[in-house]
């Protein structure tokens, strides 16, 4: 395992006993060199779980409880700027907003080697030289790139520069958070075959954060499925989509017309952030299969066969 995460809770204290519980006992682990997807709809605590791995949780967040290991290191045990080696170097991150995220008043190649030299990396040549290989890798011309401002480039444009920026130090693992929602159709397909590459190729192992089911589908070799800062489901990519188990994880396979034929529309309104620790499962309200138990007890994580699924249809003996 590449990077291992233990029992983590988070949640979002905003007084007057308002508690987001945002991630709740979130236990997986990632193998190297593939590509775990991590799926739910928007709040269902996907940023937050990966800003918790990042140690970038702010108040009025706090990390209550959990551990995370990377390549043997317990990341929340170690100093804050052994931590900060850390980042770019082994682990990167795509944010959610990428296409803001580079700084306006440096053009790409400083950026470049702005972030090299704060890594120890002082000659500027190489690593131009580096970044010149990286945006030909994302399929931008460095001619023309280097010299740039982040606002003369196109949004899928800043978000392949965010990627090659991401590979200059020669990272195990990199995060990223819905990379592809500000996208239109043909840049996300270009970005899915690019992270295919960056996988397959240079062997990174990568976690993809999305609500978009149909895209991680295309790339990842196992999905982890989020509920409310739950964990609901987690296997193989073929086995959840041709055979989901949590009836919530049904919801969002049912969703892909290409692969089910049909789009259901889900007329259940949204409900609010979980302020309280629920008693019942957290997918209650929703869920077309619920029964008496579901109201009574949350649901714990039970392997069935070699997938891991919280739902009380599957709470006996692991049938
Ligand atoms: N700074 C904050 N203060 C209070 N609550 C927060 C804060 N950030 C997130 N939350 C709450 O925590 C829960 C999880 O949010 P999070 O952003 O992690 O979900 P997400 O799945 O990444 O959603 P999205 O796809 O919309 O980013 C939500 O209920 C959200 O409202």
């Amino acid at each position: 395992m590449i990077l291992e995460v233990y029992n983590l809770n988070v949640i979002y204290d905003g007084g007057n006993n308002r508690i987001v519980r945002a991630v709740n006992d979130v236990s997986f682990g990632v193998e190297k060199s593939e590509v775990l997807g991590i799926i739910g709809e928007s709040g269902s605590g996907k940023s937050t779980l990966i800003n918790a791995i990042l140690r970038a949780i702010r108040p009025p967040g706090k990390v209550v409880s959990g551990k995370v290991v990377f390549s043997g290191i317990d990341l929340f045990a170690i100093p804050i700027d052994e931590f900060r080696k850390l980042l770019w170097k082994e682990i990167s991150y795509v944010p959610q907003a990428s296409q803001n995220a580079l700084n306006p008043v440096l053009p790409v190649s400083e950026t470049f080697y702005y972030i090299a030299m704060s890594h120890g990396e002082a000659d500027k040549k190489s690593v131009i030289e580096r970044a010149r290989e990286l945006l030909k890798l994302v399929s931008l011309d460095p001619n023309r790139v280097l010299s740039m401002y982040p606002f003369q480039l196109s949004g899928g444009m800043r978000q392949r520069v965010m990627i090659a920026l991401s590979l200059l130090l020669n990272p195990k693992l990199i995060l990223m958070d819905e990379p592809a929602s500000a996208l239109d159709m043909l840049n996300q397909e270009l970005l899915l075959k690019l992270i295919k590459t960056i996988n397959q190729e240079l062997g990174i192992t990568i976690i993809y954060v999305t609500h978009d089911i149909l895209n991680i589908a295309q790339i990842a070799n196992r999905l982890l499925v989020m509920y409310k800062g739950y964990v609901m489901e987690e296997g193989k990519t073929e086995d959840i989509i041709n055979n989901a188990l949590n009836p919530y994880t049904s919801l969002l396979v049912s969703s892909i017309p290409s692969l089910k034929g049909e789009v259901k529309i889900i007329n259940v309104p949204l409900e609010d952030p979980l302020l309280s620790k629920e008693k019942g499962c957290p997918f209650l309200n929703r869920c077309p299969k619920a029964f008496g138990r579901c109201k009574e007890e949350l649901p714990e994580i039970r392997l069935v066969k070699d997938r891991k699924v919280r739902c009380h249809l599957y709470g006996f003996n692991g049938a």
